[in-house]
């Protein structure tokens, strides 16, 4: 390396024995001499790979991962000092620079407090965790607190209860959509909800069979792919949802399903061990006679008044306002009080399916509401249960991609808030994937109440 001196090395490359390191624009480059004449090996690591950083006198240890098909396997470089020129001013700022680039705008070495859900999916959340997430928050030098759940409703009271849940950078949980959903519960009890929800954000690692705020969040099923993504993610608020039903009132971030698709989540409990694909053979089952869920459904829609769009930032400065402490109050009041002037009035005596939510995928491969966002809007699917085996059997297969809002049975509304008063009195209502009872319910959102993390902008 003799022909490479300091001087001759731009600011982004370092010499060290051995090696020259230099970043570009997509990650740095790993220059290692094979011998004293001949070729260079170089060793190439994206941004988004490199973990950590740290230099001591003697040396420079590279912390970063290596993916091979959605799996990410860390490892390190350890580069002497011993016989270099560099001096440790300049050492810093390469290091300091290294760092910014791998991490831009997202926290590094963030205090995450992580629940793992023993019985989530096919039970494998704790052992998938150990194996492809917890390394690479080691590596990264995140500071964990990892608590496995002893029994549900577990994570709901320790995060109601803690005091010092502030100094949280995130909550994981490795689990399916029904952890998050007891979680963010448990926070909306606590004097300070307002506050916390809207500041801790709350991230999954796929350990559940839906997994849909993964996906929705990270684009991936992959748990080593949703712990690097926790690593570098940046803050990105959610809208939720009060879904009010007796005198109870709960937090939705995900979804209310009614009907033929909740049967198919909730009555295959006994094939857990298929995994996402219960789903699918739930539906087979149900195919030539699907269930019947008539109910009267009142909208309030953006059509009714001005949209959320039209009202920029107004309806959730408003909703920040309110809710600094606990939630902020009802705007529509609660299923038990009349329907609100104004809303529009439905009978849908042969519905089948009856679908509302605030994320575009409901779970890894079913993309139901294509146009939801982060607009303080929910978006509602309906399906009559008479369209037939083959209309329904197309419908949700084209879900796959989002392409079934094209046919005429897809009935598809995007509301501020609705009311479902069903004319069964048993089946199946899941309010994000947990059963709930079959009884009337009110729903309204509250735009950017919540938090979560999304990929950062360098996975490009
Ligand atoms: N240790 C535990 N034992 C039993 N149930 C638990 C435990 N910890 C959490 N739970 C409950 O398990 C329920 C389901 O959790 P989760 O969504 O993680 O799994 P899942 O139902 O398999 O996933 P999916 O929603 O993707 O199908 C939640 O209501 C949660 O409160």
């Amino acid at each position: 390396m003799d022909h490479l001196n300091e001087e001759a090395l731009c600011r982004d490359a370092l010499q060290v024995e051995a090696a020259v390191l230099e970043l570009d624009k997509v990650g740095l480059n790993i220059k290692t001499e094979q011998n004293a004449l001949t070729r260079r090996k170089i060793c190439r690591v994206r941004y988004l790979h490199v973990l950590w950083v740290h230099a001591s006198p003697e040396e420079l240890t590279i912390h970063y991962v290596r993916e091979r098909q959605k799996i990410l396997q860390p490892t390190a470089k350890v580069f002497s000092l011993q016989n270099s020129a560099t001096s440790s001013t300049r050492l810093d700022a390469w290091v300091q620079l290294l760092l910014h680039r791998a991490y831009g705008e997202s926290k590094s070495r963030k205090k995450l407090k992580i629940f793992l859900n023993p019985s989530s999916g096919k039970g494998t959340a704790v052992k998938l965790f150990c194996k492809y997430a917890e390394p690479l928050f080691v590596a990264a030098q995140c500071q964990v607190d990892i608590q496995e759940t002893s029994y549900s409703g577990q994570a709901g009271e320790l995060v109601r209860a803690h005091l010092e849940i502030d100094s949280w950078d995130a909550i994981v949980c490795c689990s399916g959509d029904g952890l998050p959903h007891e979680v963010i519960n448990g926070l909306a009890l606590r004097n300070d909800a307002g506050h916390i929800l809207r500041k801790i954000p709350i991230v999954q690692l796929p350990g559940g069979s839906g997994n849909a705020l993964c996906v929705n969040m990270f684009g991936t099923t992959s748990i080593s792919l949703a712990a690097l993504y926790t690593i570098k993610g940046v803050t990105h608020p959610m809208d939720l949802m009060s879904i009010t039903q007796g005198d109870k009132r709960h937090i939705s971030f995900l979804s209310q399903n009614l009907g033929l698709l909740a049967e198919c989540d909730l009555d295959t409990e006994g094939i857990r061990f298929l995994g996402g694909k219960r789903f699918a053979v739930g539906l087979l089952q149900r195919l030539l006679k699907p269930p019947v869920y008539g109910c009267k459904l009142a909208t309030y829609s953006a059509s009714n008044q001005c949209s959320r769009d039209s009202m920029g930032d107004q309806s959730c400065d408003q909703t920040k306002e309110m809710c600094q402490h606990g939630l902020p109050d009802l705007q529509f009041g609660t299923v038990n009080d009349p329907v609100p002037d104004g809303w529009k009035l439905e009978h849908l005596e042969t519905l089948g399916v009856f679908f509302a939510g605030k994320f575009p995928f409901v779970d890894a491969t079913s993309k139901v509401f294509p146009s939801a966002r982060l607009d303080g809007l929910l978006d509602i699917l309906t399906v009559d249960a008479g369209i037939g085996a083959r209309k329904l059997l197309q419908l949700f297969s084209k879900a796959e991609r989002g392409t079934h809002l094209t046919m005429p049975e897809a009935q598809y509304r995007k509301v501020l808030a609705y009311r479902v008063v069903p004319s069964r009195t048993h089946g199946a209502f899941s309010v994000d994937g947990e059963r709930f009872p079959i009884k009337p319910f009110q729903v309204e959102v509250h735009p950017q109440m919540g938090m979560t993390l999304t990929t950062p902008p360098i996975v490009g």
